[in-house]
């Protein structure tokens, strides 16, 4: 894995789980020596980072039959044009970069290297990831089920046509964030209505997990799931129908629509 920051290391500590039956230790890279530090004496993972050896990256790759590119979407290509020649022949290159095309990384790959593009989310830390897959053109049907497989010890996975990837990552590789900003907005709310910090966070908090959980362990359309808490003409009829007047579907479009604009933005830089 080269890099493993707030994406690659969320995958990274799923796969350490101790259920997970991989071949270790997992070779990873980081920039920092500082990163590169936190996996000192871990006896499932062998970290080095590239400022301390230039040749990092391509050590870390030597022999592996699975390579995860988890570095920043600029970084994508020329990693991949650096570690080219030391990967093993048939190796799979997965890159979990948003907007970067698996045809980029091809181009600089030599032949016989599948590519595969993944879009995962950062709940992926403990086992509840979902992620978009996508092969390359030169990625078969094993390996794209080896990739599954992969990010199937993180959470639930979804084979798309590549086309599609950049729409996962509006919908759910970003989708954590979405969700973080409505419970800070939610909490910020409810402090204006006078219940201090702690009281807030712990009203919201609370009723966030406990909403996802019902929504999980019912398997109820969250449709019904909120009707089950509006009575008819009651009190939450009433903050439903403000809430609905703030156009909810056109701001998602929008924000989806930005997001998908900025992967395309990143594909062409
Ligand atoms: N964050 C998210 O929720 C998601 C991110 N992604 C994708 O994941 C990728 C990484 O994003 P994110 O994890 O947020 O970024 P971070 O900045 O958190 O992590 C980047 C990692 O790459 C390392 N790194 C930097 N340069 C090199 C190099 N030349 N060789 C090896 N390692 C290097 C960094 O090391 P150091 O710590 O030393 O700087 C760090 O470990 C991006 O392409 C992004 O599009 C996809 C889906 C969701
Ligand atoms: O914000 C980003 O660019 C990355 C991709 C999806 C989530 N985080």
């Amino acid at each position: 894995m080269l890099g493993v920051g707030s994406m690659g290391g969320a995958i990274l500590t799923g796969l350490r789980a101790p259920e997970v039956q991989i071949v270790r230790p997992i070779a990873v890279t980081t920039k920092s020596a500082a990163s590169a530090a936190k996996f000192a004496g871990a006896a499932d993972v062998t970290a080095a980072a590239t400022d301390d050896d230039a040749a990092a990256n391509r050590r870390a790759v030597a022999g592996a039959g699975l390579v995860v590119l988890g570095v920043k979407p600029w970084l994508i290509v020329d990693t991949a044009r650096e570690i080219a020649d030391a990967l093993a022949p048939g190796a799979i290159v997965v890159s979990v970069a948003a907007g970067v095309s698996t045809a980029a990384i091809e181009a600089v790959l030599p032949a016989g290297v599948a590519v595969v593009r993944a879009m995962p989310n950062t709940p992926s830390h403990i086992g509840l990831g979902v992620t978009g897959i996508a092969a390359g053109a030169t990625a078969d049907d094993a390996q794209l089920e080896l990739v599954r497989r992969l990010f199937e010890t993180v959470g639930s996975v979804l084979v798309v046509p590549e086309e599609q990837i950049n729409a996962v990552g509006a919908v759910s590789g970003s989708g954590p964030a979405h969700v973080f900003l409505f419970v800070e907005e939610m909490i910020a709310a409810a402090e204006r209505l006078g219940f201090d910090a702690a009281a807030a966070r712990e009203l919201v908090r609370q009723t966030v997990l406990g909403s996802i959980e019902l929504m999980r362990t019912t398997g109820e359309d969250p449709a019904q799931l909120r009707r089950n808490v509006t009575s008819p003409n009651g009190t939450t009829e009433r903050s439903v129908a403000v809430l609905q007047e703030g156009a909810w579907g056109e701001l998602f479009d929008r924000a989806f629509a930005a997001n998908i604009r900025r992967s395309e933005e990143l594909q062409g830089s």
